[in-house]
């Protein structure tokens, strides 16, 4: 396939982005496609201090990069897949979603972690996610929690500066960016959908390199068990502001799902599912069918209270 002119990479700035634009980059001119990178700020970027949550808006760190891409500055985007909206604008599409990495939260120390110790005494934790809360808190629920934004250099630097006992990232954030020299606990929680993965969108219209991304770049499985999961997140709502959490993985033979969500308003209880299907099209139905009763079970909760 030939594509007639250096394909601009859209990216937010942070580090983290970088790293992931460069892997796009980097993977496109191994196959002898030449690229560029263009940085841009997003409004997520600009406003670091309101929890994501509480910002109400979807989109907030792929909406400069959708303008983007429909005002033809850029060619493609590459986003962390959990931060792209269930839909995204008419005219433009995801090209490709590559392997998944690691799809693990993990509890960021300055200091030694003891699991006694946290399990039997007060601590400070930071996170700015609505979904690392709670699941933290039905581990531990006698520690304090704090809020905390910004990208992921920035987080580091409030974990040391404001001395937290600890702090709720992505595992694949740290891996990513080559970070160590902290100790770390990898967590059994079940993650926010598409976690660790990566998505490509292009303008639907630009389908010579929209063939060539999915050609070059996409990942049968990674795409099918994310799609999964973001089809679980868009029947329960579609946006973040609901700790909603859940993970598919799939072997040779079957498809593994679970969804799990906490119910509002204060967050205490929680419901979900767990299924194993040995179709495709059975797993997509299968996610359907529990979300949509699970969406029954949570609005029961609402009315009886
Ligand atoms: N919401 C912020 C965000 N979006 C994507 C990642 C990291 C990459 C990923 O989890 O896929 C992060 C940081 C974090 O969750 O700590």
């Amino acid at each position: 396939m030939h594509y007639p002119k250096t394909i601009r990479i859209g990216t937010r700035d942070s580090r983290l982005a970088l790293w992931q634009a460069n892997f796009v980059a980097q993977k496109l001119n191994d196959a002898g496609i030449p690229t560029i990178l263009v940085p841009v700020k997003s409004e997520g970027d600009q406003n670091t201090k309101t929890p994501l949550y509480q910002m109400g808006i979807q989109g907030i760190f792929t909406r400069t990069l959708d303008e983007a891409l429909l005002n033809n500055k850029i060619d493609l985007a590459v986003h962390s897949y959990k931060d792209v909206p269930t839909d995204l604008p008419a005219e433009l599409v995801l090209a490709a979603i590559p392997e998944r990495g690691n799809f693990r939260d993990i509890l960021v120390s300055t200091k030694p972690i003891d699991d006694e110790d946290w399990a039997a005494h007060h601590k400070t934790i930071a996170t700015g996610s609505i979904r690392r809360i709670h699941q933290w808190l039905r581990k531990y629920p006698h520690h304090r929690i704090e809020n905390l934004r910004g990208n992921i250099d920035t987080r580091l630097q409030k974990l040391e500066k404001n001395g937290y006992d600890g702090i709720l990232l992505s595992s694949i954030a740290l891996e990513r960016l080559g970070i160590s020299g902290y100790y770390t606990r990898e967590l059994d929680f079940l993650p926010a959908a598409a976690q660790g993965a990566l998505a490509i969108v292009t303008r639907a219209s630009d389908t010579t390199l929209t063939d060539m991304i999915f050609n070059y770049l996409n990942h049968k499985e990674t795409a099918f068990c994310t799609y999964l999961e973001k089809l679980f997140l868009k029947k329960l709502t579609g946006n973040c502001s609901l700790p909603i959490s859940c993970l598919a993985i799939k072997s040779e033979s079957q498809v593994t799902f679970k969804g799990e969500l906490f119910i509002p308003p204060d967050f205490k209880e929680h419901i979900g599912f767990e299924f194993t299907a040995s179709a495709d099209m059975d797993a997509i139905m299968k996610v359907q069918q529990k979300s949509e009763m699970l969406l029954n079970e949570v609005n029961k909760y609402k009315t009886l209270r």
